[in-house]
Order: C-alpha cells, then structure tokens, then sequence
C-alpha cells in the first residue's frame, strides 16, 4: 500500500490493500482506540477486505453478533470450530444464533474427522492430556488455518478482551498475525460486567452453562464453574498454567509443535494412548 503516514485515514483505500505497513497499522489503532465498539465495527465492515467472525459463541462473540445486526444487513459470515468436544448447551447455541441473526455459520472440525470416534481413532482417547498441544493444533489451530484458506479469508473479528488478562492484556484494537491474517478485537477494552450487561439489556442468546456457574466455555473436558469472586477465566484448564487454546498464538510454531505426533500418526495409524 502507497498510503503515507501523513495521510489522513479518511484516504485509505477500501477495502484495505495487504500487507498494511506498521506505521500504518499503528495510526489505525491509534483511531480505533478512540471508538466505541460500534463505532469500530463499522470502520472494520466498510475497511477490512474479505472480512469474517470467527467465534465460540462466548459473551464477547455473541455482543459483537449482535451489534453487527444493528449496522449491516449484510454482516460478516461466522465460521465455529468445532472441536467435537464442545458441551451440548454450546451446540444448542449455535443453533438458536442462527435461527436470530441468519448469517451463514461455517463449521469447521478436525481433519478427516466427523466425529469424536473417527478422532480417537486417529489420535487415541484424552489426546488433550496426553499431548495438550498436538490436541490444540489439531481441534482449533488447523481447522481454522483450513477454514481462512477455504473461505479466503483475509480479516476476522473475534471475541478477546484486554480484560480477560494474560497473553490479551496488551491487546490492540487490529492486529496482523504471524500468517498476515487481520484480527479485529472490538470489544478489546470492556470487561466481563459490560459484556453481561449488553448480552441481558439486548437479550442476546446466550449459552445455558452461564446460568450453572460457568462463565467463559470452552471443551466440556477442560471447562469447571468458576466460584464467586474468581476470575472470569479461571474455569478454563483449571490447575494449569495454560490459558489460551492456541488459536490466536504463532501459528507456525503451533504446527512445528504438532509435527512430531502428525508424522507418528502418518507412519502408523494405531492409535495414540500417551505421549513417548
Ligand atoms: N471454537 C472456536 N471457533 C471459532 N472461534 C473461536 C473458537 N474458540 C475461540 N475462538 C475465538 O477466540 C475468542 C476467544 O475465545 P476464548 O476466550 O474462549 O479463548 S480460547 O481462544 O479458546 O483460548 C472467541 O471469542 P467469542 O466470539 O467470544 O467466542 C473467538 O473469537
């Protein structure tokens, strides 16, 4: 892109041309910081090209659905990843976000892999005890590498928060990850209060585990209620230092992790009981 620092954002090309050079990108955040989530996601829908959401339907997701609903009667396409693992009260969500906002939702699984028995014939039973980044690469990081290519995906919006802590404490209102893939974070600057507040003043769906005690969902097998008082994530790999599932990490570092069980799994197709 030609665009030169001085310029005024109002002269960038739309939709955006990649890669955005980093001085560009900085003056963008700069603008985005300023806006309310609304406000950013208008600039993302009329500025990022080939613009998707890629969501789980947690809080933040379903917040930034639903404001969408309000801008565009033509909002970004959702793409889920379906682990296979997910709770039912999850895949019941899914349903019913489709049946309100009707945009197309592409559901991508693990490959070759329809269901949890075809997974764990390839890859053995509690493959995320055994060799929790293979698991990791394999349920979230590939599909979704796999649903950006298929879909030519250039931009997605996800649900993260500077507020959620850890590696999102720093988080920027647009981000180029290591592949070049955009990365719109709208609601980075609220907190859990002002997400659950928006989801009961709108009365968005929301997913049923939230009224039992568990406040961010992610796979039924490393997902616990969190008590009064603890962090919103502290149900997700509870007792572990983990807390991302990889997807919004390096992504070629993610796959050099994986190579080893791939390659196994490639010469030998038994399956995979624990880690050598
Ligand atoms: N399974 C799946 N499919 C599609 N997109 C997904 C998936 N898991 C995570 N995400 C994206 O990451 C956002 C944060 O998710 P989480 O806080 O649950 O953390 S984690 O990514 O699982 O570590 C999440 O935000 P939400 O839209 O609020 O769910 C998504 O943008």
């Amino acid at each position: 892109m030609t665009v030169p620092l001085s310029s005024s954002l109002s002269n960038l090309p739309k939709p955006l041309q990649l890669p955005i050079p980093s001085d560009v990108l900085e003056l963008i955040n700069a603008h985005l910081t300023n806006l309310q989530p609304e406000e950013i996601l208008k600039w993302a829908i009329e500025y990022l090209p080939d613009l998707y959401q890629t969501t789980a339907f947690g809080l933040t997701g379903l917040v930034a659905i639903d404001m969408i609903s309000k801008i565009t009667s033509n909002p970004p396409p959702l793409i889920f990843l379906d682990t296979l693992y997910h709770f039912q009260e999850t895949y019941k969500l899914v349903e019913e976000v489709k049946e309100r906002y009707g945009q197309p939702v592409h559901v991508f699984k693990p490959e070759g892999c329809e269901t949890v028995k075809d997974f764990e014939d390839k890859y053995g039973e509690r493959l995320w005890e055994t060799d929790e980044a293979s698991y990791d690469y394999l349920v979230k990081v590939e599909p979704a590498q796999r649903a950006y290519e298929t879909l030519g995906v250039k931009s997605v919006i996800t649900g993260r928060r500077a507020s959620q802590g850890g590696d999102r404490a720093s988080l920027k209102p647009l981000e180029v990850d290591s592949t070049g893939l955009l990365k719109l974070n709208p609601l980075f600057q609220w907190n859990f209060a002002m997400v659950e507040w928006y989801i009961s003043e709108y009365n968005v769906p929301r997913n049923k585990l939230l009224d039992q005690g568990y406040r961010s969902v992610g796979d039924w097998h490393s997902t616990v209620k969190v008590q009064e008082g603890q962090d919103e994530r502290a149900g997700r790999w509870a007792g572990k230092e983990k807390s991302e599932c990889g997807l919004h990490k390096d992504y070629f570092a993610m796959k050099a992790q994986a190579k080893k069980l791939l390659e196994r799994n490639q010469s030998s197709p038994a399956p995979i009981t624990s880690e050598a």
